[in-house]
């Protein structure tokens, strides 16, 4: 069985963890390390997995998963840097920094696999996107994708798309919260009980997920088909047109993925 180390256990190194031990992972298989002892201790609590030093998972692991901010990101290289080469296996989660970014500083011809992933991977439905670097072989893909797959859907990108996956995908759950949290207080604006609010908006947007997942139906025809003539849905995107939204999210997606290339240009000078 491959054993991953995640390094940095913060919101999305400990979703991958938590989401691999639902998948079916033994805790004895995962291991990660963390700047935080506290935060440490609280993880290997939580799920029994244990907390090494960089060294340790550098030579137990096949896979090492990088899962710090991208602003953490020289440190790591720097303790990384004597201790893998072709032979291992490194996966890094973090937006905007490119795999060559690693490929320069880590030894000549360790293979890099850049991914993408999503929160909802707690729940086993995270969307995924992995591109490899120049060293990384479709078998190190698989390997990935596989690993990957036990919490959500994968999809093989170029890497040159991968800003845009971040903008639209990476930071996508925040836009649906953001949007559930918009009409739970639309909700209290009615005069509607928030528990009662936000269980009538949250179980509409499962139920709308699932059809959009199951159904196969473009997103179009489903809304069409709440959409009933001198109804009630219309006035109200009769407003949602008029107040921009459409542009807001396209403006709002872009400037994710302005940022992606931001952070990756952050580190073109190391
Ligand atoms: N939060 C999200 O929805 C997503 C985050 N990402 C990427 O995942 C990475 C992590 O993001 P979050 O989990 O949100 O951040 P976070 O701040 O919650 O977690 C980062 C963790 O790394 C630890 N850390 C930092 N430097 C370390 C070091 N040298 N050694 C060991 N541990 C160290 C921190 O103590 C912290 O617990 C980022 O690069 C982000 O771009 C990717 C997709 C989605
Ligand atoms: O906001 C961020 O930078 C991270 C990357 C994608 C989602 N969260």
């Amino acid at each position: 069985m491959t054993t991953i180390a995640v390094l940095g256990a913060g919101k999305i190194g400990e979703a991958l963890l938590s989401g691999l031990l639902q998948g079916g992972r033994s805790a004895k298989d995962l291991m990660f390390t963390e700047r935080h002892p506290e935060r440490a201790a609280e993880l290997t609590e939580h799920y029994g997995v244990a907390a090494v030093e960089v060294a340790d998972a550098a030579k137990r692991a096949d896979v090492l998963v990088v899962a710090v901010k991208p602003q953490d990101i020289d440190p790591v290289l720097d303790q990384l840097a004597p201790l893998l080469g072709a032979d291992s296996l490194v996966v890094s989660l973090c937006a905007g920094l490119p795999t060559a970014l690693y490929e320069r500083r880590l030894a000549e011809g360790t293979p890099v696999v850049r991914v993408m992933p999503n929160t909802p991977m707690v729940v086993g439905e995270a969307m995924s996107a992995v591109s490899p670097g120049r060293h990384a072989t479709a078998e190190h893909v698989r390997v990935v994708s596989e690993l990957l797959s036990c919490v959500g859907s994968v999809v093989e990108v170029p890497e040159s798309q991968q800003d845009a996956v971040t903008a639209l995908s990476g930071s996508g759950p925040a836009y649906f919260f953001f949007l559930v949290e918009a009409m739970i207080d639309a909700g209290i604006l009615l005069g509607l009980p928030r528990a009662v609010a936000e269980k009538l908006i949250i179980q509409s947007a499962v139920g709308a997920a699932k059809m959009l997942d199951r159904t196969d139906e473009h997103p179009v025809i489903l809304r069409e088909a709440v959409t009933s003539p001198a109804g009630t849905t219309i006035n109200a995107i009769r407003e949602l047109e008029k107040h921009g939204v459409r542009a807001a999210l396209l403006a709002a997606i872009e400037a994710a993925r302005d940022r992606s290339v931001e952070l990756g240009k952050a580190h073109e000078d190391h």
